[in-house]
């Protein structure tokens, strides 16, 4: 991202690329959608708010385009050093980005929150285009969907773009990859073919575990739990046939004892699940046999801690 000159490179005149952003208040289908557009899963989705942390794209490749998806967490007032650094890291990319996906679901009213994004956005990046998005029409009628595009268009301006979509049905999905192709400027592809993501894969490990040992996590664990992959080696004196195996080392941190607990469960019952969960994705991910080791440590205040919060890759 940001070396904008490139796409002005010889040879460049009909292939188009460029960075797209999806903003949008928490749940509002931003993961899901980045996700259906790549045809693989990249970005962390769940079904709770805010959980996704780090700036992850997703690629996507046709004949004549590639966009490159960016993947921000939700803007929310920092609280914390790590919140004020997540919400840096927001901004910085709104302002790099070619395009800005607005999205709004279908099946929810058009509030002041929606309206706080689009101002912080329009203030971070003024001259930024901005696509409207309207998610998750499956779990409306058509009715509520026309209305919502036509509110949507309303708050963006009359002149911006506005597209239906359901990234779990996946209708709509290539008008919308199309439209965004549509508003990239000619320029050549910036990640070969068959990249899905230039995030290192450690990230994505740890993400995916992340995400495993967030579901069904009822209590706030969101913010208080990292991941840190220690170690990856690959198995040795495994004969051909069986395939390579690498043995993954994971650390989960908490700030407390009490959510120590909570993540390893009862006998070990909810890591061992946490671990089947991530080694599932992670094999999926890699296409190679993981075994992976899952450790839980106590690191009080890493939140507020800036070596811990490099340490973690923040
Ligand atoms: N029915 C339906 N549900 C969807 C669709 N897209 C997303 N969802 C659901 O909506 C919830 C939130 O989706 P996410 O993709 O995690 O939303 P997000 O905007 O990335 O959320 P944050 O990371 O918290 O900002 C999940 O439970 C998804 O399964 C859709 O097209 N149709």
């Amino acid at each position: 991202m940001g070396d904008k000159d490139r796409r002005h490179g010889e040879g460049a005149a009909e292939f188009r690329s460029g960075f797209v952003c999806f903003v949008g208040r928490p749940n509002t289908g931003k993961s899901t959608l980045t996700n259906a557009l790549v045809g693989s899963k990249v970005a962390i989705t769940s079904n709770r708010p805010q959980t996704t942390r780090h700036t992850i794209r997703g690629i996507v490749n046709t004949a004549g385009a590639q966009l490159v998806l960016v993947d921000t967490p939700g803007l929310h007032r920092p609280r914390t050093l790590l919140g004020k650094r997540l919400n840096d890291l927001v901004h910085e990319t709104y302002a790099e980005v070619d395009v800005i996906g607005m999205c709004v679901p279908a099946d929810e009213k058009i509030g002041p929150g929606d309206r706080w994004i689009l101002e912080q956005v329009r203030a971070s990046a003024p001259r930024t285009r901005i696509i409207g998005i309207v998610t998750k029409i499956d779990k409306v009628g058509r009715d509520r969907v026309a209305a919502q595009l036509v509110a949507l268009s309303d708050l963006l301006g009359g002149d911006a773009d506005v597209v239906p979509v359901s990234a779990s049905s996946g209708e709509q999905l290539e008008v919308l990859r199309d439209v965004l192709i549509g508003a990239m400027e000619p320029g050549p592809a910036f990640y070969p073919d068959g990249e899905l993501t230039d995030e290192p894969e450690t990230t994505l490990m740890a993400e995916l575990i992340r995400e495993a040992a967030l579901e069904g996590v009822r209590d706030e664990l969101p913010h208080s739990l990292a991941v840190a992959i220690e170690e990856i080696i690959p198995r040795e004196g495994r004969r051909p046939e069986q395939g390579e195996l690498l043995d993954v080392h994971a650390i989960l941190y908490v700030e407390r004892q009490s959510q120590k607990g909570i993540v390893i469960g009862r006998g070990g019952a909810r890591l061992r699940e946490v671990g089947t969960a991530a080694r599932a994705q992670i094999e999926a991910l890699l296409g190679t046999k993981i075994y992976l080791d899952l450790h839980v440590k106590v690191a009080k205040d890493w939140q507020r801690d800036p070596k811990q919060l490099s340490k973690l890759g923040f």
